[in-house]
């Protein structure tokens, strides 16, 4: 579906922040992009999208070479982006964000709003609301459904539990899970292993803007535990030894 080689990219202002970074989505599956902060992950989710050129490798989207393709083009070969901070206008309501043009024209195929709302019930009740009065995980549901709107084959989302209680987290990767059945790939870009585990079928570590592996969910999460449980036996140890 979405294939990923030696993919390296620069901001004009620095040298390269992804270094031959290679990673494939077979099909309709949420993959997860876990690293810590500056690993390079809004990086990657952008280029992906086109608002980034890679000085080097190559993006193919269901044996499409879209590497280098303009934003617009890319959300017409149906690719979406959630962008972090949740950029809508404040001043828009619910209603008037779903019936603003979609970048580029938008996809033939767009989602009904019916779907959209069946998806996130919260925001039929709060339909003429503008944006500023929504509350953040009401701000992130209203995003998603903004790119969902465009029928996207691969959803590409940076962060999208950002700030939020546990119980509306927990109701957007709910969506988020719900998606590959809709026949929507998701990439997501998350901070922790734990949030990725609860979500995605894949995870995909990177740091410091190289791809360190990846690994089925249960894999990786049995990994990370490892890892927790090394550190708290080694925290044990050394609280022993100061007693
Ligand atoms: N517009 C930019 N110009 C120059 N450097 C940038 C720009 N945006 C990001 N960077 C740098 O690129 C590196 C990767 O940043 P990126 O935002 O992709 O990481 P991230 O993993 O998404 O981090 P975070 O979780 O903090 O958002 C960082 O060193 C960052 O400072």
């Amino acid at each position: 579906m979405l294939h990923v080689r030696d993919l390296t990219v620069a901001y004009p202002s620095s040298g390269p922040v992804l270094h031959a970074v290679t990673l494939t989505l077979p099909g309709p599956e949420v993959h997860a992009i876990i690293g810590p902060n500056s690993a390079g992950k809004s990086t990657l989710l952008h280029t992906i999208a086109g608002h980034l050129t890679p000085t080097t490798g190559s993006l193919h989207l269901d044996g499409d070479d879209v590497t280098g393709w303009r934003p617009e083009t890319a959300v017409r070969a149906g690719i979406a982006l959630t962008p972090q901070g949740r950029r809508l206008s404040p001043t828009l309501t619910v209603a008037e964000h779903f019936a603003a043009p979609r970048p580029g024209g938008g996809r033939p195929d767009q989602w009904p709003v019916d779907d959209l709302l069946d998806m996130f019930p919260g925001l039929a009740a709060r339909w003429g609301h503008r944006a500023h009065q929504l509350c953040g995980g009401e701000q992130q549901m209203l995003t998603i459904a903004c790119a969902l709107r465009t029928a996207p084959r691969l959803l590409l989302v940076d962060e999208p539990t950002k700030g939020l209680a546990p119980v509306v987290a927990d109701q957007i990767t709910t969506v988020l899970r719900k998606l590959p059945a809709r026949g929507v790939s998701v990439l997501v870009a998350l901070p922790h292993a734990t949030v990725a585990a609860t979500v995605a079928d894949t995870m995909h570590v990177l740091a410091a803007g190289q791809l360190l592996g990846s690994a089925p969910t249960g894999v990786a999460a049995s990994i990370a535990l490892r890892g927790q449980k090394a550190t708290a036996t080694r925290a044990s140890q050394y609280r022993q030894r100061s007693r």
